[in-house]
């Protein structure tokens, strides 16, 4: 079991640095602790004693001493004193991630965003390639189309002047079509068919793990085994690697028994006639084939990353957006004017020129993602030195470190004093301040240009249409009821209502 003891002695909202322990244990050794109680807990605590030294100097906040509440305050901590210099240093040199990966690890395999360091840096450089800003680009007509039957969908299902419902469901369906289309190839209509198994499956595995992770007694892996979680993610796992399974087969077949791979070069598609760009897959097989070949597990293993890391974040993100939106309607009819005026009376859909265009539309993005970010809070591992902080704190060998997006986000010492408002306008300026939602350093969110294209043509194609309507906020500061579990969340699931506009 793990517990946050101490936080670091420069922390504040920027710097959430804590150290995860019960008497120093990690959670493999847990496990045997369950089992050899005495002995273990004696020797453990004395091969530990240098770690315990080096913990009584970071001061601990109160109500730190119990796992959530601990993890509470670290990923959504404020207090006062600022330290980029050591979030900075940490997430660029401490690139090892948590010991609680495993969980991810046993259903979605050793994939980058999972990975240990050795196996990371192969991947991520065979990753960077495919997400190059000319095959991003590529992509904006599919999300573009995906973003237009996501309006028409919301009015099918009755949802314009009807009153408040929750768009998650709406948003979610939107994000896993789009990911499907473009990581895979595949045409999944989620928005029709939220029932498809392997969209069904993407969901579980989520829920599952989340569920893990919250539930303390199962990381023993002997407990683990005979519970019901268990049956449940053998069974998830067996829908989930169906389909990719199936489709890299057939690209493989494509590519190598038909001698494709020169169409594949040039840009042409062998999977889903008819699309104007390849997918992620098509790129990593070429690009794996230029250099080490990655076996059809570890595509596999790639390609569920990306649909895992890349759908529940972008459609929180989007469902942010639009209830600050509602909290703002000055905000909202600037944002949609400067869309109006943009586009003029045509309904042509949305290409990658306009999204250049529309800056006030990525401001409102940006901001939103500052203020809530999806992923609030991540994990790393000091390695098997001990590491020493700008700052003069020094993190013991082999610490599990938080680091909290939510705090340097908010931190009036980069931010100013409007720190915790909603103002687009701040992006108006060059910013010097750290804007962390998509991480730092090496191993940072590989995504992240795809996901901000991806949010601002959701937001784009429902601000077109209609109006999001809400309580207003009282002052500028908004509040949203949120939860945590992978990623956070407005508690009532991104509640609005939608007005039709009439131009
Ligand atoms: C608004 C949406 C998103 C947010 C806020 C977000 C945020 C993050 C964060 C905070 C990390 C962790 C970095 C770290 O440990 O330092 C991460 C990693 C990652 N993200 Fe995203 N992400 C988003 C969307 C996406 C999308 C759409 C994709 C794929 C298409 C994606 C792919 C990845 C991958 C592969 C990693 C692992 C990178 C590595 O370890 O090398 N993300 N993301």
């Amino acid at each position: 079991m793990w517990s946050l003891l101490r936080k670091s002695k420069h922390s504040h909202a920027a710097t959430d640095i804590w150290r995860w322990e019960v008497s120093g244990l990690h959670a493999h050794q847990s496990d045997r602790m369950l089992r050899e109680p005495f002995a273990l807990a004696i020797s453990h605590t004395y091969k530990r004693r240098r770690v315990h030294e080096l913990a009584k100097k970071i001061p601990s906040p109160p109500g730190a001493s119990s796992v959530f509440g601990a993890l509470k305050y670290s990923l959504l901590g404020k207090d006062s004193v600022s330290d980029r210099d050591d979030v900075e240093y940490i997430l660029k040199n401490c690139l090892e991630k948590e010991n609680v990966m495993r969980f991810f690890r046993e259903i979605i395999g050793n994939a980058g965003i999972f990975a240990p360091v050795s196996t990371w840096i192969h991947r991520r450089k065979m990753l960077i390639p495919a997400f190059s800003p000319k095959i991003i680009k590529s992509f904006v007509s599919k999300q573009a189309r995906q973003g237009l039957e996501l309006s028409e969908q919301l009015e099918i299902d009755g949802r314009v002047g009807s009153g408040e419902f929750s768009i998650w469901p709406y948003i979610n369906a939107y994000t896993l079509s789009s990911i499907a289309e473009t990581a895979l190839g595949v045409k999944l209509d989620a928005l029709r068919d939220p029932n498809i198994p392997f969209l069904r499956a993407v969901q579980d595995v989520l829920c599952f793990i989340a569920s893990r992770i919250v539930k303390v007694w199962l990381w023993s892996e002997f407990i683990y085994k005979f519970s019901n979680l268990h049956a449940d993610v053998q069974t998830s796992k067996t829908s989930l690697y169906s389909l990719p399974d199936k489709i890299i087969k057939e690209k493989r077949e494509a590519l190598y028994n038909n001698n494709k791979m020169k169409n594949l070069r040039e840009k042409q598609t062998i999977y889903g006639q008819g699309q104007d760009s390849n997918s992620f897959l098509d790129h990593l097989i070429m690009l794996s084939e230029e250099e080490n070949r990655l076996t059809d597990e570890e595509l596999r293993e790639e390609i569920l990353v990306m649909m895992l890391a890349g759908t529940d974040s972008s459609a929180v993100a989007i469902g942010y957006t639009l209830v600050l939106l509602a909290k703002y309607p000055v905000i909202q009819e600037k944002l949609y004017n400067d869309i109006k005026n943009h586009f003029g009376n045509s309904d042509r859909p949305l290409n990658s020129d306009d999204l250049m265009a529309l800056e006030y539309l990525s401001r409102v993005v940006k901001e939103s993602l500052r203020l809530f970010p999806p992923v609030p809070g991540i994990t790393r591992k000091a390695g098997d030195k001990e590491v020493h902080l700008p700052s003069g704190i020094i993190l013991p060998r082999e610490t599990g470190i938080v680091v909290s997006i939510w705090g340097m986000n908010r931190d009036p010492k980069q931010w100013g004093p409007t720190a915790d408002c909603f103002d687009p306008d701040r992006f108006s300026d060059k910013q010097t301040a750290t804007y962390a939602s998509f991480s730092l350093g090496p191993r940072n969110c590989i995504g992240y240009k795809y996901a901000l294209q991806s949010v601002q043509i959701a937001v784009a194609s429902i601000i077109r249409r209609y109006k999001v309507v809400g309580e207003p906020e009282k002052g500028s500061v908004p509040t949203i009821d949120s939860t945590f579990s992978i990623m956070m969340r407005a508690k009532d699931d991104f509640k609005i209502a939608l007005e039709k506009r009439h131009n």
